[in-house]
């Protein structure tokens, strides 16, 4: 990989033609303050199908992407491996084009991965890859109140330097131009709305408790979904205007792909890196939160003493530690849980950490799913999930994030989610199950965990 701030944009064109180098070339400048989701909306008005959007816990980093330069989708059992090997390939003759390295700048993958390849996916998913990340056309890094635009070009070997510089540049100055329009008033109404199969839901939990029994499974998390129908065409960027503001503490995330869009407001980091810290979390164990301060508290209490809840946080903590203390040197993780308030609850939170050189994309294979999603032990409980389970989850509970050239980035796990597909959408809760649940709480559980994504689809208008 070249990294210059000498050579001309220009010159790294030719090289590459006069070479027959198909390769990134990549452009990262400090640009005026935009809000990196105006920037997104501004895609989809300049024609791009394909974007993303992400913010992380402390909104110290924002990215938005518009367009693919380049797409890695891989279906196969080894796709974390296999987009590895791919995107590894592309930085050997990657030329970037930067006066210094900051973290979720320059040429970057973005996307995710589904849940379980192995359940058999249906219509609602058709359009995703078991795995898909691409390097976007142009993005946005937000970052302690600079903003960065990365171009990424694409040098196919017949193309003309000039011509493509030109073309290039004019896009930027649109994009960067229509990003300081405002977004459109969402004025989201629904026409239809229904909870899939509640009752058979319900029903399904003490049948799991007892093939659990039998088949010694500790814990299973077992989802289900909502679906809504809107009056018109639903706006992601209205819907995640209305998330980041209602739901500060978490990850907002979009991955606008092929026609559908999933996007989301996480509590949950499942890994990341900068230099050779490794950070992740563990959280399970929920409560809603409480009407008054008084109740909120009561509510805390409740959870940090709550036999069942400390069981089902426990499991997520012994399955992270041994990923660690496998990969990383000093992992240091506190051996009391403590507590995470996002608007609507209150779960049970451990933080992780530790140092070390594994890729990025390895610990995410190593950590997914964590026990918080699957159950432990891990095989038995996804084999538990596909039997039972009435729901396809595609990219639900799994790792959504990006991962930049230099190795750093940062995975979140896809919770408090939905997929909207035009005037469609389709909501996914889920709780872990052990085998003191009581099916009707659990029930009740993944209704507080509706709440996040229904109140931006509904209860907000800008
Ligand atoms: C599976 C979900 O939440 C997980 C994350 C935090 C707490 C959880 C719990 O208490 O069951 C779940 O493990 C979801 O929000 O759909």
């Amino acid at each position: 990989m070249i990294r210059t701030e000498q050579q001309g944009l220009h010159q790294s064109l030719l090289t590459a033609l006069e070479a027959r180098m198909e390769t990134i070339i990549s452009v990262v400048k400090k640009v005026e303050w935009i809000d990196p989701l105006f920037f997104y909306a501004a895609g989809k008005r300049l024609g791009f199908t394909e974007r993303f959007y992400w913010s992380d816990t402390t909104q110290r980093v924002t990215i938005a992407g518009v367009g693919t330069a380049f797409t890695i989708a891989d279906s196969s059992k080894q796709r974390f491996q296999n987009i590895r090997a791919v995107w590894d390939k592309c930085l050997q003759n990657m030329i970037v084009h930067r006066s210094s390295y900051e973290f979720g700048t320059g040429p970057l993958l973005f996307g995710g991965f589904a849940f379980d390849p192995l359940k058999p996916r249906t219509q609602l998913w058709a359009e995703y890859d078991d795995g898909v990340m691409w390097v976007p056309s142009y993005m946005v890094t937000l970052k302690d109140g600079e903003v960065w635009l990365t171009t990424n070009y694409v040098v196919h070997t017949t193309e003309n330097a000039i011509d493509l510089q030109e073309k290039t540049e004019e896009m930027e100055r649109k994009l960067l131009q229509q990003s300081k329009h405002p977004l459109v008033d969402a004025g989201l109404s629904f026409v239809w709305e229904e909870e899939v199969k509640p009752q058979e839901w319900i029903q399904s939990i003490p049948i799991v408790q007892e093939a659990m029994n039998v088949r010694d499974v500790s814990k299973v998390v077992l989802a289900r979904e909502m679906r809504l129908r809107a009056k018109n065409h639903i706006d992601s960027a209205a819907v995640l205007q209305a998330l980041r503001i209602g739901q500060p503490d978490c990850y907002i995330f979009a991955l606008d792909y092929k026609g559908s869009c999933f996007l989301g407001a996480t509590p949950e980091r499942l890994i990341r890196k900068e230099a050779d810290v490794f950070t992740s979390m563990c959280l399970a164990g929920s409560i809603g939160r409480g009407k008054t301060e008084q109740e909120d508290y009561e509510n805390e209490e409740a959870l940090l003493h709550d036999e069942k809840n400390r069981t089902e946080h426990a499991y997520v903590v012994d399955m992270i530690r041994s990923v660690m203390n496998a990969l990383c040197d000093e992992v240091q993780i506190p051996y009391e849980p403590g507590l995470m308030k996002t608007k609507h609850l209150i779960h049970l939170h451990t933080p992780v950490q530790g140092k070390g050189d594994t890729h990025l994309l390895e610990m995410v294979e190593r950590l997914h799913p964590t026990p918080a999603l699957g159950g432990t032990p891990r095989d038995e409980a996804l084999a538990l999930i596909r039997e039972h389970e009435v729901l396809d989850r595609g990219f639900y509970g799994a790792p959504i994030g990006w991962l930049d050239y230099e190795g750093n980035g940062e995975f979140a796990v896809g919770l408090r989610s939905g997929l909207i597909k035009g005037a469609d959408v389709s909501l996914f809760a889920g709780c872990g199950i052990v085998s003191e649940s009581d099916p009707s709480l659990e029930y009740e559980e993944t209704k507080m965990k509706f709440k996040p994504m229904l109140t931006a689809l509904g209860g907000y208008k800008l």
